[in-house]
């Protein structure tokens, strides 16, 4: 991937969406980016994002009607997670994070990415983002993870899911699986991949994010391809998933979306005030916010 490869900017006015979302409503997977000459980017990454502070994130919230969030740390910042933290101490309690860290980081930094809202860590294992994650740093790091009462959040590109499966059924902890395994819309729902997917969801340690329609479909806008895997989770799955709008959306290089069309899609993803509130409130808080119940 040419790290200087134009990734395209976020769509820039959103529209408001057709339904209003429930109160407490979630994004469960977004970033932050920089700003670059507060919070550097990673000198290894593979892309090199536009910035995408804090304060634009708040905003589109705002616009969609999100009231929290799990900030997840991306590839462009590395393992540096000052950026998603800084964002976190701004929230009020409201957002959470997801970071990225290294195999021998120490219990004192753990801890204090936990005082900060920081409730797992990601593992990319995406061909464009450089190499997968090390299996034994993987384990290393679940090891350390536990005592804090944290989850693991997975990606990985859909062709791995194969390989990658009797690895992840070895880990003891809750782990979440990034846009739907990045399946390929164009394949239909009988895909290997998918089938994959569905036949690890039936154990209770894994969660799936129905978020990256618009990295899943091969049809373009709306994305109602994509919308249709995300509906069948949500069906199948009800307790264990989650919705976000993944803005800005990096390493998007056709058909940026709008995010108020995403959150539209709710309407195909999760259909009944039941359902839209269980995905978008309910599994949020359990994961997120327990202290809250
Ligand atoms: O933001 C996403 O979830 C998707 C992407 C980027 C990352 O996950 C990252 O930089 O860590 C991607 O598909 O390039």
């Amino acid at each position: 991937m040419n790290m200087f490869s134009p990734n395209l900017t976020p769509h820039p006015n959103p529209k408001k969406p057709d339904i209003r979302l429930p109160e407490g409503a979630c994004d469960a997977h977004c970033h932050v980016f920089g700003p670059g000459d507060v919070f550097p980017y990673s000198t290894s990454a593979t892309y090199r994002p536009e910035d995408a502070p804090k304060e634009r994130l708040r905003a589109l919230h705002d616009h969609l009607g999100l009231s929290r969030a799990v900030i997840v740390q991306a590839s462009c910042h590395g393992t540096d997670n000052a950026a998603m933290v800084d964002a976190l101490l701004a929230s009020d309690g409201k957002w959470r994070g997801i970071a990225m860290v290294e195999r021998d980081v120490t219990p004192e930094a753990l801890q204090a990415l936990h005082d900060a809202g920081v409730r797992g860590v990601r593992f990319n294992f995406v061909n464009h983002l450089g190499e997968g994650a090390d299996h034994d740093a993987v384990l290393e790091i679940v090891e350390k993870i536990k005592p804090l009462g944290w989850h693991i959040v997975v990606h990985f590109d859909a062709e791995k899911l194969e390989g990658l499966a009797p690895f992840l059924e070895k880990i003891d902890v809750t782990m979440i699986i990034d846009h739907m395994g990045r399946v390929d819309a164009s394949k239909g729902t009988d895909q290997l991949a998918f089938r994959l997917l569905l036949k690890l969801m039936e154990d209770k340690r894994f969660w799936v994010k129905v978020s990256g329609c618009e990295r899943v479909s091969r049809a373009g806008p709306p994305f109602h391809d994509a919308a249709e895997f995300a509906r069948i989770l949500v069906e199948r799955f009800p307790d264990r998933v989650l919705w976000g709008t993944d803005w800005p959306h990096p390493n998007i290089r056709a058909n940026m979306p709008d995010d108020g069309a995403l959150v539209d899609l709710l309407k195909i993803i999760a259909p009944t005030e039941e359902s839209l509130k269980t995905l978008l409130v309910d599994n949020p808080t359990r994961l997120y916010w327990p202290e809250t119940l």
